[in-house]
Order: C-alpha cells, then sequence, then structure tokens
C-alpha cells in the first residue's frame, strides 16, 4: 500500500496519539500498582516538565496544597518526590537517613565540581566521609575558625571604611557583604585577600559567578531527566557551566602552582599553615584505600567558595532588608548592641553569644527565608517507604523546607517577620526537631554551621551598631525571593548608611 502527503501524516499522528496514550496508561497503572504517591497529571514523555514554574519553591508548596505532604512529579523518565511537611521529612532524613544520604548528580553538578567530586555531590561513602571530615575538622571547626578571627575582623573593618567613604549615597549591601566573606574564605583557603581597586572589580566577577553557578543548579534540565539527551546537553546548562568553571579554576590553578613552588623554594619548615597547604601536604602522603587528588583540592576549594559565600550574604541581606522593613525590629537590635556592646565600643566576635535577640532575628531570616529552600535534593539508594508509599531507588527528593518553615499549623502568623517567636531558645540548628531546620539534617546537614553562625552574626551586628539605612527616595523595600539552588533576594537591596556612633575610629581600617 502506497500513502501519499497528507495519509502518511495522518498516521503518523494518530501512532504518535495512540503512543503516548498507551504510555501515559501504563505509567498511571504503574503508579497505582507500585503505590507511589499521588501527583498532578502530566503528559505522555515530558510527565509534569511543561507545567513547571520558575519559582520551584512555591509552586511546590501550592502542589503540596492539592496533592498532600509527599507527592511525586514525573520529571520526564526521572520521579520526583516532594516532601512538605515534619513528618515525612522526619522519615528521610532521621528515620531513613543513611538511604536518603545519597545524591542524584545533576549534570550542571557534576560539571561544577570536577565531575562531582566534592562533599556536595559524592555519594555517601567512604569518600565522602573523607571529604567531610577534612572540612569539618580542618576549616570549619571552632577551633580553626578561633584561630582566624582576625581575618574575619580585618575584613569587616575592611568593609566598615568602605562603606563610611560612602556615607550619605547609595550601598549594594549584598554585594558588600558577600566581599566580605568572600574575602574571609579565600583568606582562610590561601591566605590572600582582594584589595584595593581590584576588590571591587574581582569581588563582583566573583559574585556573578557565583550567582550564575547556583542558578544554574537550581534549574530545572532535561539532560537530567532524560539521561539518554544528556550528551546534547539541549538547554545549554552544561556549556554554560564549562564557561564558568574556568573562572574559578584559573584562580585554584595559579594558588597551587604558587604554593608547590614556594614550598620547594623555601622547604617545608617554612611551609604557610593554611587550608590549601594542609591539602596539598594531604595529597602528597595519599593513602591507597581512599585517594586523595589535586582534582579533589579544587572540587573541594570550589564547595567553600561557592557554599561558603552566597549563602551566608543573601542571609545577611535578607536579615537587613527584614529589619528595614520593620523599625522596630532594627531599634531592638540596636538597643541590644548598645547594652552588650556600648555605644564606645566596636562589636567583637564574643559579644556574639550574648546578643540573643540577634540571634533570634538570625533565625527567623532563616524560617521565612532559608537559603536551601529545597536542601540538596537527595537520592534513596534502595526502594524504601515513606508516609505509607513506596519511593523507588533512584528517585530525586526535594525536602520542601520553604514550606515548613511556613506553615500555618505550625507557626503563628507565619508570614510575619516576628523574631520574638524564637526568644524562648526552643529552637535551634541541630536538625533535631522538623518542625525548623534551615542547615538540614542527618548525615548530610550542612557543614559549614558554624562559620555561617558566626558570619551572619557578627557581620549583621557591625552593619546595625556602626550604620543606620535608609532606603533612598523613589526605591522601593521589599523582600521578594528568587529561586535558585539558593534563594536570593528578587532585587539587590540598596540603602543609605550614616554613622551612629561619635568615634571616628571605628570607621578607619585598622
Ligand atoms: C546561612 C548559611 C548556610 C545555610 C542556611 C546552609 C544550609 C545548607 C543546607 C540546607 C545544606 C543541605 C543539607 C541537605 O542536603 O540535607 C547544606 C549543605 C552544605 N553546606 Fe551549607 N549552609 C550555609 C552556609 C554554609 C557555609 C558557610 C559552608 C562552608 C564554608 C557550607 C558548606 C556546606 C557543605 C559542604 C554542604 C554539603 C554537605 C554534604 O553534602 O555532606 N554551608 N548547607
Amino acid at each position: 500500500m502506497i500513502l501519499y502527503g497528507g495519509e502518511s501524516t495522518t498516521l503518523i499522528i494518530a501512532l504518535l496519539i495512540i503512543t503516548a496514550v498507551t504510555l501515559y496508561i501504563y505509567l498511571f497503572f504503574k503508579s497505582k500498582s507500585q503505590n507511589l504517591p499521588p501527583g498532578p497529571s502530566g503528559f505522555p514523555i515530558f510527565g509534569n516538565l511543561l507545567s513547571l514554574e520558575p519559582e520551584l519553591h512555591t509552586y511546590f508548596a501550592g502542589l503540596a496544597q492539592t496533592h498532600g505532604p509527599i507527592f511525586k512529579l514525573w520529571l520526564g523518565s526521572k520521579l520526583g518526590i516532594v516532601v512538605s511537611s515534619p513528618s515525612t521529612a522526619r522519615e528521610i532524613l532521621k528515620e531513613h537517613d543513611t538511604v536518603f544520604a545519597n545524591r542524584d548528580v545533576p549534570a550542571a553538578g557534576r560539571a561544577a565540581t570536577y565531575g562531582g567530586l566534592d562533599i556536595v555531590w559524592t555519594p555517601y561513602g567512604p569518600e565522602w566521609r573523607m571529604l567531610r571530615k577534612i572540612c569539618v575538622l580542618k576549616m570549619l571547626s571552632n577551633t580553626t575558625l578561633d584561630s582566624v578571627y582576625e581575618l574575619r575582623r580585618g575584613e569587616v573593618r575592611r568593609t566598615v571604611g568602605y562603606i563610611h567613604d560612602r556615607v550619605g549615597s547609595k550601598v549594594n549591601i549584598g554585594e558588600q557583604v558577600f566581599l566580605t566573606v568572600l574575602n574571609v574564605i579565600t583568606n582562610m583557603m590561601w591566605g590572600a585577600a582582594v584589595k584595593g581597586e581590584e576588590r571591587e572589580s574581582l569581588g563582583a566577577e566573583f559574585r556573578e559567578a557565583v550567582a550564575e553557578m547556583t542558578q544554574l543548579l537550581g534549574k530545572p534540565n532535561l539532560s537530567d531527566f532524560f539521561p539518554r539527551l544528556a550528551r546534547f546537553d539541549l538547554q545549554g546548562v552544561v556549556k554554560e557551566m564549562n564557561a564558568l568553571v574556568p573562572r574559578f579554576d584559573r584562580i585554584f590553578e595559579k594558588m597551587i602552582s604558587e604554593r608547590v613552588k614556594k614550598k620547594e623554594e623555601k622547604g617545608k619548615e617554612n611551609e604557610s599553615k593554611d587550608f590549601l597547604q594542609f591539602l596539598l601536604n594531604l595529597e602528597e602522603e595519599g593513602d591507597s584505600k581512599t585517594p586523595f587528588t589535586s582534582t579533589h583540592i579544587k572540587a573541594l576549594l570550589m564547595d567553600m567558595v561557592v557554599g561558603g559565600s552566597d549563602t551566608s550574604s543573601n542571609t545577611i541581606e535578607f536579615a537587613m532588608a527584614e529589619m528595614m522593613n520593620k523599625p522596630e525590629v532594627l531599634r531592638k537590635v540596636q538597643e541590644e548592641l548598645e547594652t552588650v556592646v556600648g555605644k564606645d565600643n566596636l562589636v567583637e566576635e564574643f559579644h556574639i553569644h550574648k546578643l540573643p535577640y540577634l540571634h533570634a532575628v538570625m533565625k527567623e531570616t532563616l524560617r521565612l527565608h532559608p537559603v536551601l529552600p529545597l536542601m540538596v535534593p537527595h537520592c534513596p539508594s534502595e526502594t524504601t517507604n515513606v508516609g505509607g508509599y513506596t519511593i523507588p531507588e533512584g528517585s530525586r527528593v526535594f525536602v520542601n523546607v520553604w514550606a515548613i518553615h511556613r506553615d500555618p499549623s505550625i507557626w503563628e502568623n507565619p508570614l510575619e517577620f516576628d523574631p520574638a517567636r524564637f526568644l524562648d531558645g526552643k529552637w535551634d540548628y541541630s536538625g533535631n526537631d522538623f518542625n525548623y531546620f534551615p542547615f538540614g539534617s542527618g548525615r548530610r546537614i550542612c557543614a559549614g554551621i558554624a562559620m555561617a553562625e558566626r558570619t551572619v552574626l557578627y557581620y549583621t551586628a557591625t552593619l546595625v551598631h556602626l550604620f543606620d539605612w535608609t532606603i533612598p527616595e523613589g526605591e522601593n523595600l521589599e523582600v521578594s525571593e528568587k529561586f535558585g539552588i539558593v534563594l536570593k533576594k528578587k532585587t539587590p537591596l540598596i540603602a543609605i548608611p550614616t554613622p551612629r556612633l561619635s568615634n571616628p575610629d571605628f570607621y578607619r581600617e585598622n
């Protein structure tokens, strides 16, 4: 039989419709027979991909209203599971912690971290344990952080000097805080801070690159949902990531080679004491069971720069915006600082333990704006039962901590910024209470909590003790969010500083 133009098109369309309907029916019954969680209906082949909205955290929260605290989405051929209640989060992060301590590495994550060799993406096992131990004990422990307080202090002083030079004019608070945090981290890692004019230009470049990176990491990518198509990189996500990584890689390579040369010239006795030297020594010593290579070093440096900078600086930016939005809160923080620190003193890091109201401001900021609103997605290493449903091995599990933190059955007036709700000291960052866990919980809990806490409290305290802040005329003060793996303020916080304290020395760099 010969088919002509119109007939063959009709036949192809009919075949496509039959295939699509069959697939749809197959997936529907497969879901039923496997006892998968409920979820919105989707299209054949694409599943729910076509209806995803860019603000994934709010979109998922909306779906949970209809489908319940555990629901599924077909992301192409990949099954996504979203949990949005304390009890389901507990099952995943506590009761089945070991099974869910794995990651479903996205193509963007692999490209960003030399093939997923960092802490964030390494599967749960001996290599991850080794990397985490190195970081938590060597770079992010309280002892190490105490020993490098002068670095943080110096950077904060420098930022204060910069802001003071701009008294009465507009300051981009997020940008300044980012530069401060970045400088502290690079200083801790390889002992170098960016100064002078370079500070602004290089810092701005880094900030842009980190922001693009976290945005790409949060972007739904067809390559992850149709692994067979991954090599075509249809959305160009990997291509974009591959263009970003060399910006960091050049700096990492330069620091590593300079360090190796310095050690050769000056000998072991005179070697530096920073994190990079520690990592290089570890590489040199070698360990046949869990090898540690220079690529691991670069992947770890990437985790520290990316994981450590945007998270803390966005938290501070949100905290400042929320406080400026509620001047009575800002006033209370300033009053607390006046009582504990005094108007003739600078804030020092040791003060932060005596500032319960400021602590409450940080906690309330992370309740309303948990900077990793869906955590880093988890992935079960075996099929497991959660909330009465089957969660198949290899699914991508999103824990919507953002939705839990705004759940009206847990929080009174959940949308109101009210630090007082944290004053009774009931909630902490340990991840033991699944009503509040901005740093995650269980084995994969954030590795940098101690550093984040010091950074956010010390920097915020300094900004509001030394300056009053006003919004420039014509500018809008708002606190809306933009989704990415790291949540950002939709529009940057621009404000005008005025000095609060009379001693001019407080505004000089040293
Ligand atoms: C306010 C600041 C921060 C917040 C809210 C935050 C929150 C989180 C969250 C929610 C996770 C994922 C937990 C999970 O997947 O279950 C995470 C992971 C991680 N964070 Fe943070 N973080 C912050 C700052 C930092 C800092 C300063 C560093 C280091 C310098 C850091 C390093 C890491 C690392 C390495 C991981 C991966 C842990 C793993 O997979 O084992 N974070 N963080």
